[in-house]
C-alpha cells in the first residue's frame, strides 16, 4: 500500500478549479453518464457471470446514475486506502459532484467489486477487460503495424526513433474506453501534433534511466515496447521501468498479464517484431526492463500527491514518459487551465525531467502556444480537446 495522503484536493498552482462531472452537456458528464453505462453492459454481456455478479451490476448500473458514492464493502483490502485518497469527503455524495478524476476512478474500483475481482473465489483476478485488450493485439492493423517495423529496420537510427517515438504517441489513440464514445474516428484527416518538443525529448535520452508510465494495453503498449527496444538497443537508455496498473482499470490500461500478452503477440511475429519481443524478453530477464505496478498507479488523485517511495523511483530517472491523457490529467491536475498557462509550471513538482505523450482526448490542456490555441477554436471550437484527433508531446527538463 502506498502513503495515505494528507488530502484528497490537488493543490491548485493556476488556482483553476478542478473539473467536476455536473455540467450539463459536458465531457465529463458525458463519461459518467453515457460511457459508464455502456461499459457496465459490454462487461456483462462479455462474461457467463452468474446471477449474484449481474445483480452487483446492474445495481451499480442504477447506482451509478441516481445513487450516491458508496464506501467500499467491510472486507475489501484497500477500503482505508480509498477513504485515505478522499472517500471520507466523497461518499454520500453524487457522482456528478465529485472532482471527475475522483469518481471515473472510483468507478473502475466499483466495477471491480461488482465482478468479483478482488474475492476469494473462481473470479478472483478474472481481468472483466480483457476479451476486448485481446481483440485488439489480434487485428489486421496489428499484423500491418508489426510488418511495418521490417521496412523501418532497414532506415537511419534516428529516423527509426522519430518513427517509433511517434508510434508510442499515436498509439494512446487505441483506447478502449474511447472507443466506446461514437465519435471516435480512427482516420480522421487532421490528425496533428498541437504541441511538439520530441527533439527535446530525445535529447533527454542520453545512457541513463527511462521510466515510462503506461497507459493502455494492446495497440499502445507494443508500440511502447517496440520503443523501449530501440532505446535500449542503441544504448540511448541503459535501463527502462515500465510503470503498469495493479488492476484493471479505465478498460484498456496495461497490468503486467496485457505486458506479458504483448510481449507474447511480438515473439510471436515474425521478421523485425519478432526480433525485437525477444530483446525484451531477455532485458526484462536480465534486468535491463523492469515492470513496476505501484497501488498510487490506480490512485484518483494527481502525481503531485505522489508517496515518497514513487517520487524517489521518479527522482532516479533521467527522464520519465507519462503516456496517455489519464496520466496526463494527473500529471498537470485534472483542472480548467487556460490553455497556455506553462507545462513547466504545473509540472514543477515533479522529481526529475518529465514529458507527455498524449492524445487530447479530456478538456485539459496546458503549454500550448496562444496562436495555437486560436487557431484551434477558429476551426472546432472547443472539439479538439476531446476528440483524440489532436495530439501533443511535452517536456520539462
Ligand atoms: O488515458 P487514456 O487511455 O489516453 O484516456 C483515458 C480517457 O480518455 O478515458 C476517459 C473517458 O472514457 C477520459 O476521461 C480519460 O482521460
Amino acid at each position: 500500500m502506498s502513503e495515505p495522503v494528507a488530502s484528497a484536493e490537488p493543490p491548485a498552482p493556476a488556482g483553476a478549479p478542478v473539473i467536476l462531472g455536473d455540467v450539463p452537456g459536458s465531457f465529463p458528464r458525458s463519461v459518467l453518464a453515457e460511457r459508464h453505462p455502456a461499459l457496465i453492459r459490454k462487461v456483462r454481456d462479455a462474461f457467463p457471470y452468474g446471477p449474484e455478479q449481474r445483480r452487483a451490476l446492474d445495481a451499480l448500473l442504477k447506482n451509478s446514475a441516481e445513487g450516491v458514492i458508496e464506501p467500499l464493502g467491510e472486507r475489501a483490502r484497500d477500503r482505508e486506502q480509498w477513504e485515505a485518497w478522499g472517500g471520507r469527503e466523497y461518499f454520500g455524495r453524487p457522482w456528478f459532484d465529485v472532482p471527475f478524476l475522483w469518481s471515473e476512478s472510483y468507478f473502475y474500483r466499483q466495477l471491480l467489486d461488482a465482478v468479483g475481482y478482488f474475492d476469494p473465489g473462481p473470479w478472483q483476478g478474472i481481468d472483466p477487460f480483457r476479451p476486448f485488450k485481446l481483440a485488439e493485439l489480434d487485428t489486421p492493423e496489428a499484423d500491418e503495424e508489426l510488418t511495418a517495423l521490417d521496412e523501418l529496420a532497414g532506415r537511419p537510427m534516428a529516423e527509426q526513433e522519430e518513427a517509433l517515438l511517434l508510434g508510442s504517441l499515436w498509439g494512446n489513440r487505441a483506447d478502449l474506453g474511447f472507443r466506446l464514445a461514437a465519435a471516435a474516428d480512427e482516420t480522421a484527416a487532421d490528425s496533428q501534433l498541437v504541441a511538439n518538443e520530441g527533439e527535446m525529448l530525445r535529447s533527454l535520452f542520453t545512457g541513463g534511466t527511462l521510466c515510462v508510465v503506461a497507459d493502455n494495453s494492446g495497440r499502445e503498449l507494443v508500440p511502447d515496447l517496440l520503443l523501449i527496444d530501440h532505446l535500449l538497443r542503441g544504448r540511448r537508455v541503459e535501463r527502462a521501468v515500465l510503470h503498469v496498473k495493479p488492476y484493471p482499470y479505465y478498460v484498456s490500461d496495461a497490468t503486467t498479464a496485457d505486458v506479458i500478452d504483448a510481449l507474447r503477440r511480438l515473439t510471436a511475429a515474425p521478421g523485425a517484431a519478432g526480433a525485437s519481443g525477444h530483446r525484451l524478453w531477455s532485458a526484462m530477464t536480465d534486468g535491463r526492463l523492469t515492470v513496476r505496478a505501484h497501488p498510487f498507479s490506480c490512485a484518483p488523485l494527481p502525481y503531485a500527491d505522489m508517496p515518497d517511495d514513487l517520487r524517489r523511483d521518479f527522482a532516479e530517472a533521467d527522464v520519465t514518459l507519462m503516456k496517455g491523457d489519464l496520466n496526463y490529467r494527473r500529471l498537470v491536475g485534472d483542472r480548467r487551465y487556460p490553455a497556455t498557462t506553462p507545462f513547466a509550471g504545473t509540472t514543477a513538482y515533479f522529481p526529475g525531467p518529465v514529458a507527455a505523450l498524449r492524445t487530447l482526448k479530456s478538456d485539459v490542456v496546458v503549454g500550448l502556444d496562444p496562436r495555437t490555441e486560436t487557431a484551434l477554436v477558429a476551426a472546432e471550437d472547443q472539439r479538439w480537446r476531446t476528440g483524440g484527433t489532436h495530439a501533443l508531446i511535452q517536456v520539462r527538463r
